[in-house]
């Protein structure tokens, strides 16, 4: 059985080749390893469809070869199945696959209409733009049938990168993911374009090196000795938007940590639940029990700001960067002893990348590039956001519910992080448990929450990960 981390792991176009190659090297022959990846996608073919007549787009690749190996098995489950092919079969795999299929093949689309489709076009061998004809057809024929099913990665989307190659691609219903999530599963634009993922395991291995989808954490509930200084003192501190930082406040009673103090200059209008600490924050944090430091929800940018951030770096112990305080920060000021998670959104990013003279490409590319360059953890936000550590480590959060684009979502999200750092987890885990918290929480709040309302629910989010 294949392990967790298998099923989690995100492959380059490259490292699936090499991992397909390993499989081949111990034994099974390449056309065999099609047949097992293509049946076990039939099967949900056949699930899905239930019984309507699928219509197979196969193009001259291995997915393609996939494509007359699926259409073979749902004609044997007795389902209605044509397959149009512009291009005839070149791998050699995908001319046995023909073979199998022994039946006839449309070149063109022509009038073909039905009810499922799937693409088998190309996939993640995809190397440029779909030609104008090869695009048409594609969208000729999603558009004829109720539904559409993409196997591997839908044809005409960039696999690495997650780049949309050609205009008015078609959108998916399913995605079906053939032995390892590739970027092109897990980034925008090209997620949009799937709808609903599923992986088809085919025996691939976990590979140390790759990235990971986000997963479900384990946590353990206190132990039966722990006191609120052994779960963890988390320090906020908050600035001329109090709002702001008691949103991460509640956000992180909730996630795990034993004690949450936040250190404000004018207390504000908070439960009793919350520890207000109103003293200058250079006493505030002078306080060796404190175990992690969130600065920058509400902070506002001015002279002030600057000294209590540099009062909060002076703490040494581990450090979330978030808001205001990520435009405050200079490359100089980071000691590179300290464990820091940042927590920037796309503008935020962008402003960090000019501090560290970044030049890279694309979201991912910069976070790992500023992961590197500063030292700090990085977690990029938004629909899918990316986590890269300074060693190179990267994950990519699930989807999680579109209403989290409200103002507040993030001052969430780093009172979890620090939480869960004062907790003991170190800034790559709790960014990655942070995620998942957050996400679930959404969830659990359903459409249309507050930011108090999220932070409330968290709490809910972390019970299911006892
Ligand atoms: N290895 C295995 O056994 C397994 C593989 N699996 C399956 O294999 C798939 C990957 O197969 P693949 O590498 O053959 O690539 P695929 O995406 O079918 O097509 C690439 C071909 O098309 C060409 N081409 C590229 N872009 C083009 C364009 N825009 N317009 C026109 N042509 C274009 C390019 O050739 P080129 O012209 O660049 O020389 C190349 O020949 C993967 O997604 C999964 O479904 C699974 O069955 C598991 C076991
Ligand atoms: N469309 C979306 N889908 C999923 N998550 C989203 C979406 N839009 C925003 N988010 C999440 O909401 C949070 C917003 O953070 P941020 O922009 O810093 O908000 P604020 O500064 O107002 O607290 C981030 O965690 C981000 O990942
Ligand atoms: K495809």
């Amino acid at each position: 059985m294949a392990s967790d981390n298998a099923l989690s792991q995100i492959l380059t176009t490259q490292q699936m080749r090499d991992a397909e190659q390993r499989i081949f090297d111990a034994g099974m022959p390449e056309f065999d390893l099609m047949q097992l990846a293509s049946g076990r996608a039939a099967e949900w073919v056949r699930r899905i469809a239930a019984g309507r007549s699928v219509t197979v787009l196969c193009g001259p690749g291995n997915n393609g070869g996939d494509g007359y190996v699926i259409a073979h098995c749902l004609q044997k489950a007795g389902l209605e199945v044509t397959i149009v092919a512009p291009e005839a079969p070149k791998t050699p795999s995908a001319k046995q696959a023909l073979a199998l299929w022994g039946d006839d093949v449309l070149t063109s689309g022509g009038s073909v209409q039905g009810e499922v489709f799937v693409d088998c076009l190309f996939g993640s061998g995809l190397t440029r733009k779909l030609s104008g004809e090869h695009s048409l057809l594609l969208r000729d024929l999603a558009e004829r049938h109720q539904m559409a099913i993409a196997l591997d990665v839908p044809s005409g989307i960039a696999s690495d990168s997650g780049a949309v190659l050609n205009e008015r691609l078609p959108r998916f219903d399913v995605t079906l993911a053939l032995g390892a999530w590739k970027f092109a599963h897990c980034l925008l634009p090209a997620r949009d374009k799937m709808g609903t993922q599923r992986l088809v395991p085919i025996g691939v291995s976990a590979l140390e090196e790759a990235a990971v989808r986000v997963t479900k954490p384990k946590l353990a509930p206190p132990a039966f000795a722990d006191h609120k200084y052994s779960r963890g003192l988390a320090a906020i501190v908050g600035g001329d938007m109090p709002g702001a930082s008691v949103l991460a406040a509640q956000a992180a009673m909730r996630a795990g940590a034993g004690y949450v103090k936040l250190a404000v200059h004018e207390a504000p209008n908070a439960g009793p639940e919350l520890v207000v600490d109103t003293s200058h924050v250079r006493v505030a944090l002078d306080d060796k029990r404190i175990n992690a430091v969130l600065i920058g929800p509400g902070l506002a940018r001015h002279e002030g700001s600057i000294k209590a951030l540099e009062t909060a770096l002076k703490c040494k112990g581990a450090l979330v960067l978030d808001a205001d305080a990520l435009h405050l920060v200079e490359p100089h000021m980071l000691d590179p002893q300290m464990s820091v998670l940042a927590t920037p959104h796309d503008g935020e990013l962008d402003a960090l990348c000019r501090k560290f003279a970044i030049v890279a490409d694309g979201r991912m590319a910069r976070a790992k590039a500023l992961a590197a360059m500063s030292g700090m953890v990085i977690c990029a936000k938004g629909p899918d956001t990316i986590i890269a550590s300074p060693q190179g480590e990267v994950a990519i959060a699930p989807p999680a519910p579109s209403w989290l684009s409200i103002a507040g979502t993030g001052d969430v999200l780093a009172g979890i992080a620090v939480s869960r750092m004062a907790n003991g987890s170190d800034p790559f885990t709790a960014a990655c448990e942070a995620v998942w918290l957050h996400g679930e929480a959404a969830r659990i709040c359903g459409p249309a929450f507050t930011s108090l309302e999220l932070a409330q629910s968290v709490g809910r989010a972390l019970a299911r990960c006892l």
